[in-house]
């Protein structure tokens, strides 16, 4: 029996590199979202302030409910006692152990990450015509979430994020200058800033639609593919294996999965 009243319910989507809150109303719809840094060091107390102030400055009324997918230990369990504390609010942590209808067919179910479960219930929507969906999560790491109809979390693949990559070959060579992380105009690059946004843009486009190819060539029927997180915007258009993009996938998923547990 759900707690009543439990609207609105605020939904917190805690990855690695971003948290993802949102407000949903009683059709479940989102009336409001942001996105804030995740930051390990804050305290229970520094997020309550933080929540209240986002629901103030939008004018927002104090949510009656929670529900919190988390990567980022020990974000999740602070985000809790915040809720606890300053809001009355118990909040449903979503884990693999707590999702009865949801089959996760790996060697160890409760080892995958909550938020490839909430890309799961994202994904729903969009498998009216498809027995399958893959979901590319692009954020700190990007995550191939390999989903069958009926509820069904069938594996996937993990790949370094496209800014842990860039990341990582700034750190190792001593001449490349940071750049911004967007598409130059074309493949070839005149100078050192375009060539690597070419290699880190280009090259992670490719690098997805391959591994879309392959995961499909594995699959029996065709399969929808749905992109989401920070990284998405910037390969839209460029990406062609991703039929649709969907920024609020993961935090829609989380809503979903709170209404139908
Ligand atoms: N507003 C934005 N526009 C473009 N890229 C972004 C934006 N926000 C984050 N990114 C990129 O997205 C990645 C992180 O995605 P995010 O969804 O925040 O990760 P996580 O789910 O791990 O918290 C990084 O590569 C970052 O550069
Ligand atoms: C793969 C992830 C690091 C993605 O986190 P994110 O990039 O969204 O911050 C996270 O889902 C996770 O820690 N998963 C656990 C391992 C697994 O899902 O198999
Ligand atoms: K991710």
């Amino acid at each position: 029996m759900l707690p009543v009243p439990a609207f609105p319910l605020l939904a917190v989507d805690i990855g690695n590199t971003s948290t993802v809150l949102g407000l949903a109303d009683e059709s479940l719809n989102l009336t409001h979202t942001w996105r804030v840094r995740t930051n390990r060091d804050v305290l229970p107390d520094d997020l309550a302030l933080q929540l209240h102030g986002l629901f103030t400055l939008a004018g927002a009324a104090m949510p009656r409910a929670a529900v919190l997918s988390s990567v980022a230990p020990p974000v999740g369990e602070n985000y809790a006692l915040a809720l606890k504390r300053h809001f009355m609010i118990d909040a449903f942590t979503v884990s693999a152990l707590n999702l009865p209808d949801v089959s996760v067919e790996l060697d160890v179910p409760d080892a995958v990450g909550a938020d490839r479960l909430c890309n799961l219930f994202g994904a729903e929507r969009y498998m009216k015509n498809h027995e399958y969906a893959v979901v590319v999560d692009f954020g700190t790491s990007t995550n191939f979430d390999v989903i069958g109809k009926g509820r069904r979390f069938l594996g996937g693949v993990l790949a370094t994020g496209a800014q842990v990559s860039a990341d990582a070959l700034f750190s190792r060579a001593a001449k490349l200058p940071r750049i911004s992380l967007e598409a130059p105009a074309t493949a070839i690059g005149k100078n050192t800033t375009h060539a690597l946004q070419s290699g880190l843009v280009y090259g992670y486009a490719e690098m997805v639609d391959g591994l879309l190819r392959r995961i499909q060539a594995e699959l029996p029927a065709e399969a929808v593919n749905i992109a989401t997180g920070g990284f998405s915007r910037t390969v839209q258009g460029i990406c062609q294996e991703i039929d649709y993009y969907d920024e609020t996938l993961t935090l829609r998923g989380l809503v979903e999965m709170w209404a139908s547990r």
